[in-house]
């Protein structure tokens, strides 16, 4: 009973997903996943549960995407700022990325089965060991995969990313820097910048998140916290969207 009702709500999310897509589909979407810990609180959870339901909420919109014909996810996991939580909550954090890094790598995980390709951005190098090589062996599972990209930002903020790029194009001999310079040297060189953003828990900072690519992204924030989201949120966020698109179009007739 419970497979044929669940089989039954997955038909209706395609066809809602069919009438979407009479307008433009967003080519990327971003994920600031917030609010992880405040829906463990009130739940009276621990926080490392929150982070899972996280995770297992990640995972579901990134098949609503897929099937929604997004090519390109972006998801905010690990910033640098993060490594000043308390070292038990870092910990838990290492030791579930690690975990599920390793469990994407089978054949028959979410990301093999809808064809993900799994790429990471951010100092990896501030890793541990495990984690790293977790990360390292995920990328290589999924390289032949041809859907959606799934960048996991781990490690990251966009501060330190410019920084960097900087560096490089300095380090490489740029003597006059170009935006151009900077842009291929930066992490997320690997897609094109989001169409759309969105962050969970009401919040309406960027906190450090792609603060390069996101100069023309349609920001859009939802009051759930992360592990909530849905593809109500996801369909409520491209028809924004699509609205913001059609006013540049008319903007553009003037
Ligand atoms: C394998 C993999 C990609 C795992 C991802 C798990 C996951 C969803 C990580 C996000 C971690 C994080 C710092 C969330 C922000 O919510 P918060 O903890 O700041 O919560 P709060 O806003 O309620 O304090």
């Amino acid at each position: 009973m419970m497979k044929f009702l669940y089989k039954v709500v997955r038909f209706l999310i395609k066809c809602l997903f069919c009438v979407v897509s009479v307008g433009p589909i967003p080519s990327h979407i971003a994920f600031v996943m917030d609010g992880n810990r405040r829906f463990a609180k009130q739940r009276n959870m621990k926080v490392g549960a929150g982070h899972e339901a996280g995770y297992s909420a990640l995972m579901s919109m990134l098949i609503h995407c897929s099937e929604l014909g997004v090519k390109y996810v972006t998801a905010y996991a690990f910033s640098i700022d993060n490594f000043k939580r308390r070292p038990e909550e870092v910990e838990c954090l290492v030791d579930l990325m690690t975990e599920k890094f390793e469990s994407l790598c089978r054949e028959d995980s979410i990301v093999n089965r809808f064809g993900i390709r799994v790429h990471f951005s951010g100092s990896l190098q501030l890793l541990s060991g495990s984690l790293r090589d977790a990360a390292k062996k995920l990328t290589a599972a999924t390289v032949g995969n041809s859907g959606v990209l799934l960048t996991l930002c781990v490690a990251y903020t966009s501060t330190d990313e410019i920084v960097r790029a900087v560096e490089k194009s300095c380090e490489e001999g740029s003597s006059v820097i170009s935006l151009s310079d900077i842009e291929k040297r930066m992490y997320m060189v690997i897609a094109p910048d989001p169409d759309i953003l969105i962050r969970s828990s009401g919040e309406n900072r960027l906190s450090n998140f792609l603060l390069w690519q996101s100069a023309g992204s349609c920001l859009v924030s939802t009051s759930v916290m992360w592990p909530e989201i849905s593809f109500w949120h996801l369909i409520w966020a491209v028809l924004n969207f699509q609205r913001y698109q059609s006013l540049l179009k008319k903007k553009k007739k003037l």
